[in-house]
């Protein structure tokens, strides 16, 4: 496939490890031709499963999720597959909530289930001919395009 290489960030709570990684493994090369982030616990996981690189934050409690959360803020992610807990609170339902709210901020493509995953991993964003549109911020600066 031709087409744009996106910036994928990938994450999981504990319950939806395995899940997460399966599905990530059984999509690896579609994967493989974009730019994976994680927070620490699943990214280290996913380098594993996949052999492949990922930029890795903290882990999600102690601040991973405000990282990926910034890095939404500055353009740098195109999508994010999140699988939460909903069975489970967890310490930093704060911050998970937050990073979800950055990402409807920012226009960003979210998949909280294996099923969205599956639908935004097959999407027209992945090749290439879709622009998402920006989000009017009034006199807000949109943030500076990447180099790459
Ligand atoms: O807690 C998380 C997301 O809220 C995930 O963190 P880890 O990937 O470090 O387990």
């Amino acid at each position: 496939m031709s087409g744009a290489r996106r910036h994928i960030a990938l994450v999981a709570h504990d319950n939806k490890k395995v899940e997460l990684l399966s599905w990530a493994a059984f999509n690896r090369d579609t994967l493989a031709r974009h730019q994976l982030y994680a927070t620490g616990t699943t990214g280290t996981m996913l380098e594993y499963e996949l052999g492949l690189p990922v930029t890795r934050f903290l882990s999600g409690p102690v601040g991973g999720d405000q990282q990926i959360g910034a890095k939404i803020a500055e353009g740098v992610i195109d999508l994010l597959i999140f699988l939460w807990d909903p069975l489970e609170p967890q310490p930093h339902d704060p911050d998970v909530r937050a990073l979800l709210r950055l990402a409807a901020v920012w226009n960003i493509g979210v998949a909280c289930n294996v099923t969205s995953a599956d639908l935004m991993i097959s999407s027209p964003l992945l090749s290439g001919f879709y622009q998402r549109a920006r989000p009017d911020f009034g006199d807000r600066d949109w943030p500076q395009q990447r180099a790459s």
